[in-house]
């Protein structure tokens, strides 16, 4: 008999590569005869998950029965971020929103059984660490990672709740420092947390903060981030990182709500996660920062529990009418900037990969990329977009595919962008979905119109000045650059023929919805990609000042 595949996964009609499927009227789960002597399909999920691997963080922690923070925040942290997440139990914690009435102790050797339960297995890519209850259980920690390394570990030296509750004693304050810190990507303390690792030291300004991160960076780990959450009379929460040369002020408003509980084991896995998907840790941190941030607000008012601190919910984005697969990020213009397009024929020229000339506008700043490669055929195509999708999200470049709407499915690109003969925007939107960039290319006022009508993020309008990269494009001049921006409601580009001869005249137009340029030849036909990129991106900076 024929094996009857699955039903897929119920998923909004319209945002995933699933509801291609259902609309293609090849696709019949199971009846087709054909599928007796084929092998069963395969499940019809998203495109691209099938050969992605999945970020794996292993969260070695404690239990935290009111589910607000400890290993249920992290395993929801790092779901809400597209993260698998194993759980290795260090405690087990009586807790609520009022406080912690009671801690159990995992024994030492059960916690080093879950390690190499997990570690032996699975393939963890990042470990983070919460709380670890004594110095037995740090020993046999760092013991599992020596015997089982991975590719980063988060610590954060969880060591009171912020209802005050001691959940690592004095004694295993000397083993963190000297054992976990030295091999420690990051250490991710609170005020509080600082101040004792230094010796009860008082930290009462960003300055005391700056001061203990730099401190305790000499302990050994890679980055440190000393978080501000708990620190009295600021109308922001600031966290300060130091990476051992420079500090990176991150700032976002406090808001204001009772449910705070898990926001330190929630940045801490959120920050696991992203360095899970390859992100570097000043990005990691970022999206991680904004990630609390972002539930904090959407939780506010929520009401669970009767003590001061309530949990808040970190699958927020499930109710949003944006909600989106994979990507938490909506579309900012100000990434418009500096647009990079790249162009098949020059990188044949060159003798560049497709991933190499991405690698390089990234380096040099570029704020946008955008693959456009009319020659390459598809498979190719799609091997090298895959690769780059890596390399952009690594670097929070979002990337997006030129005409080709299978491709971007294919490999979770960022969006699309579509000139007039390709497919309208708003068939794009359907097909895409809610929470993908869509660009369309135009001319003139209706033009401009349609795109806002049909649901695209921005207008990509051109050519400014002459191009020899499209054959037959009018030359539109400032004035018809003019008339698009001012037709629309939409973030537009520049494009064609800029160069970083006239690129500062075209910011210093100061439309204000003209957020940046676009360009190929000007950084893909040219020798050197980073420099020229860097080059450009110092012009319009400049060119933004003046105007
Ligand atoms: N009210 C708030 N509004 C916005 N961001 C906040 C707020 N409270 C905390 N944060 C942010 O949450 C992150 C976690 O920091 P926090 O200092 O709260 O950690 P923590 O004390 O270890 O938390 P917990 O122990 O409850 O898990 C930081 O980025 C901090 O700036
Ligand atoms: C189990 C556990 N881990 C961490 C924290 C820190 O918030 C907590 N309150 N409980
Ligand atoms: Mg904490």
């Amino acid at each position: 008999m024929a094996s009857v595949p699955p039903l897929p996964p119920y998923r909004p009609r319209h945002s995933d590569a699933a509801a291609l499927l259902f609309r293609s009227p090849s696709f019949s789960p199971g009846v087709s005869p054909a599928s007796a002597t084929r092998p069963p399909r395969r499940f019809p999920v998203v495109a691209s998950a099938r050969d992605m691997p999945w970020p794996h963080v292993l969260t070695v922690a404690g239990s935290d029965s009111g589910a607000g923070a400890g290993i249920q925040a992290d395993i929801k942290a790092c779901a809400a971020l597209g993260a698998y997440c194993s759980s290795v139990i260090t405690a087990v914690t009586a807790q609520n929103t009022v406080g912690v009435q009671g801690v159990h102790a995992v024994p030492e050797e059960f916690v080093g059984e879950q390690l190499r339960s997990v570690l032996s297995d699975m393939s963890v890519d990042v470990v983070k660490t919460g709380m670890l209850p004594s110095a037995g259980v740090v020993k046999v920690l760092c013991e599992s990672l020596r015997k089982f390394p991975v590719k980063a570990l988060v610590v954060d030296p969880v060591m009171v709740s912020t209802s005050g509750d001691t959940l690592s004693g004095p004694s295993t304050l000397a083993t963190y420092r000297d054992e976990l810190f030295s091999v420690a990507d990051i250490v991710t303390p609170n005020v509080k947390e600082a101040s004792k690792l230094l010796g009860d030291v008082s930290l009462h300004t960003i300055s005391d903060m700056r001061n203990a991160a730099e401190s305790i960076y000499k302990l050994g780990p890679k980055y440190v981030l000393v978080k501000g959450g708990d620190m009295p009379d600021s109308s922001d929460a600031i966290d300060v990182l130091f990476d051992g040369k420079e500090f990176t002020e991150l700032r976002g408003p406090r808001i204001k709500t009772r449910n705070t509980h898990g926001t330190g084991c929630t940045l801490a896995s959120c920050i696991a996660a992203e360095l899970a998907k390859g992100a570097t840790m000043l990005h990691a941190v970022q999206v991680a920062k904004k990630f609390v941030e972002s539930a904090l607000y959407h939780s506010k008012d929520l009401v669970i529990g009767n003590g001061p601190q309530g949990p808040f919910d970190h699958l927020f984005e499930l109710k949003s009418p944006l909600y989106k697969m994979g990507s938490l990020q909506k579309f900012n213009p100000d990434n418009l900037f500096l647009y990079a397009v790249t162009d098949s024929g020059m990188n044949k020229k060159w003798d560049r990969s497709i991933k190499d000339a991405v690698k390089a506008a990234i380096e040099g700043g570029a704020t946008i990329v955008q693959l456009r490669e009319k020659d390459a055929d598809t498979r190719e195509f799609l091997e090298a977009a895959k690769a780059c999708v890596q390399i952009c999200k690594s670097s929070g470049v979002p990337l997006l595919i030129n005409d080709r709407i299978d491709v971007a499915l294919a490999c979770n690109a960022d969006g699309v962008h579509v000139g007039q003969s390709d497919m309208p925007a708003w068939e794009v939107r359907e097909l895409l979905g809610p929470g993908k960039i869509i660009g369309v290319s135009c001319k003139t006022l209706d033009q401009a119109e349609q795109a806002w009508k049909d649901g695209a993020d921005y207008i990509g309008c051109g050519g400014v000045f002459p191009t020899t990269t499209k054959k037959n494009n009018p030359t539109l001049g400032f004035e018809g650059l003019r008339t698009v921006c001012l037709a629309s409601k939409l973030p537009v580009v520049a494009i064609g023929g800029i160069n970083a001869g006239n690129a500062g005249s075209v910011m210093e137009l100061g439309f204000p919805n003209l957020k940046g340029v676009a360009v190929v030849s000007a950084l893909f036909d040219q020798e050197c990609v980073a420099i020229e990129t860097r080059n450009l991106r110092s012009i319009l900076k400049n060119a933004c000042s003046r105007s």
